[in-house]
């Protein structure tokens, strides 16, 4: 037996992340049954100011919201890895850090929750000024885009909190946008009235995807989490997170995707790939599309990158400055 037999997982304490945590866990054990991968959970800044909207955070404090403390433990060695939300983690991991694997993709869409009891099973039937709950400005643009006549007020909290806030009989709240993903893990899907996908809804890059997180310098556990890779499932979150970073997006920023695969052969994949940039108030968006056969991580970057470039030719750029703008100011933050 080698000395090492005990791989702490760190995560944050959410029942999501925990049980995330779980998913990571179950399939370390089966590829290592005589490891030991105890779960650690602690709670990070996002979890404690949880009555800002996400957009109101400046858009570098935003980035690392709901990673810094976790990250504290794996530089101090508590921790060997972290389970995270792959759409939680920036685009630039800090110094030091590397997304070590991305595990096999859960539904990236988003979903429509109602409260328990409500009559209606789609947002399109919604009477005018109805509050959809969100603090995603992503979701609340491209709902805004087809449905002008709707209102938007935010909800914070994880998704258990949020769900009594909906089933609240006082609640303002006559449905909820939540990701599908974090519905199905926590074994929610009863919840789910309506799936919204293109080319009416694009969703968060990275959207349902785990992502380990580990030091770089850990080749140990870097070999370790081998087995987990899934080779499509990171083809497409690579070229999603591209396009973010070729935007300079952040989750401040009305960035939506929808990404396609096909296996060619066991180790290439036909991609394609969707981008949407909207305004806050969803009346301008830019579109562009790509696709290409992938046979590497630098083939997967390059689908972003050019997809990233055709929407900036499509005018992606005056609407980005316009979120960069508000965001960056103080008291600019309620503009939607
Ligand atoms: N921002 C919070 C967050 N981060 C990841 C998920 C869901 C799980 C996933 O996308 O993998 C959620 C909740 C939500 O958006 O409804």
């Amino acid at each position: 037996m080698p000395i090492n037999t005990c791989y702490p997982i760190g995560t944050r304490k959410s029942k999501l992340a925990v049980i995330q945590s779980e998913i990571v866990h179950k399939q370390l054990k089966e590829n290592h049954p005589e490891f030991d991968f105890p779960i650690m959970s602690r709670d990070t800044i996002g979890d404690e100011i949880l009555s800002k909207a996400l957009f109101e955070f400046k858009h570098q404090v935003a980035k690392s919201l709901w990673t810094r403390e976790l990250e504290a433990l794996l530089i101090v060695n508590q921790c060997r890895m972290l389970v995270h939300s792959l759409k939680d983690l920036p685009v630039e991991m800090p110094k030091g850090m590397t997304i070590a694997c991305i595990p096999r993709r859960n539904c990236p869409l988003d979903a429509i929750v109602f409260p328990k009891g409500s009559p209606y099973k789609s947002v399109a039937n919604l009477p005018p000024g109805s509050v959809i709950g969100t603090s995603s400005i992503r979701r609340r643009a491209l709902l805004a885009r087809h449905f002008p006549h709707l209102r938007f007020f935010d909800i914070r909290g994880n998704v258990g909190t949020r769900l009594s806030k909906l089933d609240d009989p006082e609640s303002p709240f006559s449905c909820l946008v939540l990701a599908a993903a974090g519905l199905f893990r926590l074994g929610l899907k009863d919840r789910v009235s309506q799936m919204l996908s293109a080319p009416f809804n694009y969703y968060a890059v990275g959207q349902g995807a785990l992502a380990i997180e580990v030091r770089e310098d850990d080749k140990e556990i870097i070999e370790l989490l081998k087995p987990l890779q899934d080779t499509e499932t990171t083809y497409c979150c690579v070229a999603e997170r591209a396009l973010m970073k070729r935007l300079d997006g952040g989750c401040a920023i009305p960035i939506g995707v929808q990404c396609d695969s096909l296996a060619v052969s066991s180790s290439s994949f036909q991609v394609s790939l969707d981008g949407i940039v909207v305004s806050a108030d969803g009346l301008r968006s830019a579109f562009a599309s790509g696709n290409r056969v992938i046979n590497s991580i630098e083939d997967a970057e390059d689908l972003g990158t050019q997809v990233a470039l055709s929407l900036l030719k499509n005018g992606a750029g005056p609407i980005l400055a316009e979120h960069h703008r508000s965001s960056d100011s103080e008291d600019s933050t309620k503009q939607a």
